[in-house]
């Protein structure tokens, strides 16, 4: 539906004003000109300022620095042709404090007649809790909570974007699966809390060991697995061995009780018959119980692998 479609709100400041004054959202009201003719209170309070400081300003005193430029010829546009928008709508948008702070606001914009001009109203919504929600929600469902590692689901998710990558521009990424050796054995010796402590400790110490583009992941119970964005196969050897080599040596302490754990490795990366991000899954599964059955406490690469095997 566009403004056009039915003649515009004609009214005068004095009418609209209590109105305004009503509604549970900033209204901020600008001329042709980006010019702020009136504005309610909320919006004063929204954006730091006094009303009568608001009135008689450029738009652009609330709009980011950034999205000024972009800000202005919208705004023009939405003189031209002016749709209106609900609120809600996928574009995110920001307006700017006066103390330089941006806060996260959703928009509706109407065409309306006011003292006989045409000028454009816009209920301004502080979404600042929803879109803090939203991030946190979104995080929560990508995250694993005993370790703050990443899930299954955003490591696959993460591994398939990888994928494109190495097709499309052949930067390498390999992955380190790592499986706890004889898990049950130390829960069953010391008690599950001993096995979270294994968990949570060297989750940390593995992170310590990740670059900032590296994703860590708890895969399953006591299965971790690492992308390695930009590394080769030989890189991703050297990682895992320096992380097994940290699980080895590691004390762990509950209860007065000292304990130890070790760790098998697998490492896989992407290689050019790769279709499918499941193939370097497999492969690296593949590698960790090949070391399983050779021992454990090992690093094993997809070079143990016939290459016939490769697809896994
Ligand atoms: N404490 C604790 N234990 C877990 C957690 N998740 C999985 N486990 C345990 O991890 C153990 C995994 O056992 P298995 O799959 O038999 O493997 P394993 O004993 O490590 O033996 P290998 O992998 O063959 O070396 C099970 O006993 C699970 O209960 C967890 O969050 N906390």
């Amino acid at each position: 539906m566009t403004a056009n479609d039915n003649a515009p709100l004609t009214t005068t400041s004095d009418h609209l004003l209590p109105f305004i004054e009503s509604l549970p959202d900033a209204v901020v009201i600008v001329d042709q000109n980006h010019k702020i003719m009136l504005a309610n209170a909320l919006a004063g309070r929204m954006f730091g300022f006094a009303v009568d400081d608001l009135k008689g300003s450029d738009l652009s005193t609330i709009i980011p620095m950034p999205l000024r430029n972009a800000h202005r010829k919208h705004v023009n546009g939405y003189f031209e042709k002016p749709v209106l928008r609900p609120m809600g709508e996928e574009k995110r948008f920001s307006g700017v404090r006066s103390n330089g702070q941006e806060v996260p606001v959703d928009i509706m914009i109407n065409i309306i007649v006011l003292d006989g001009a045409k000028v454009a109203m816009a209920l301004v919504r502080d979404v600042t809790y929803q879109r803090e929600l939203e991030a946190r929600l979104t995080l929560e469902s990508l995250t694993d909570e005993m370790t703050g590692f990443y899930n299954r689901k955003h490591f696959k998710t993460q591994l398939n974007a990888q994928l494109s990558g190495y097709v499309r521009w052949g930067l390498p990424t390999s992955v380190i699966m790592f499986d706890f050796d004889h898990f049950k054995k130390i829960n069953d010796q010391y008690g599950h809390a001993a096995g979270d402590l294994v968990l949570t400790t060297i989750a940390k110490m593995v992170r310590q060991e990740l670059r900032p583009l590296d994703v860590g992941c708890r895969i399953g119970g006591e299965e971790f697995a690492i992308i390695l964005p930009n590394a080769n196969l030989e890189d991703a050897e050297t990682l895992a061995e320096r992380i097994r080599k940290l699980i080895e040596q590691k004390e762990f302490k509950l209860d007065e009780v000292s304990f130890r754990a070790t760790a098998t490795m697998g490492v896989a990366t992407f290689l050019p018959t790769d279709t499918s991000y499941d193939s370097l899954m497999r492969r690296a599964d593949n590698v960790l119980y090949v070391g399983k059955a050779a021992g454990r406490n090992r690093t094993v690469t997809q070079n143990a692998l016939q290459s016939t095997d490769f697809t896994g």
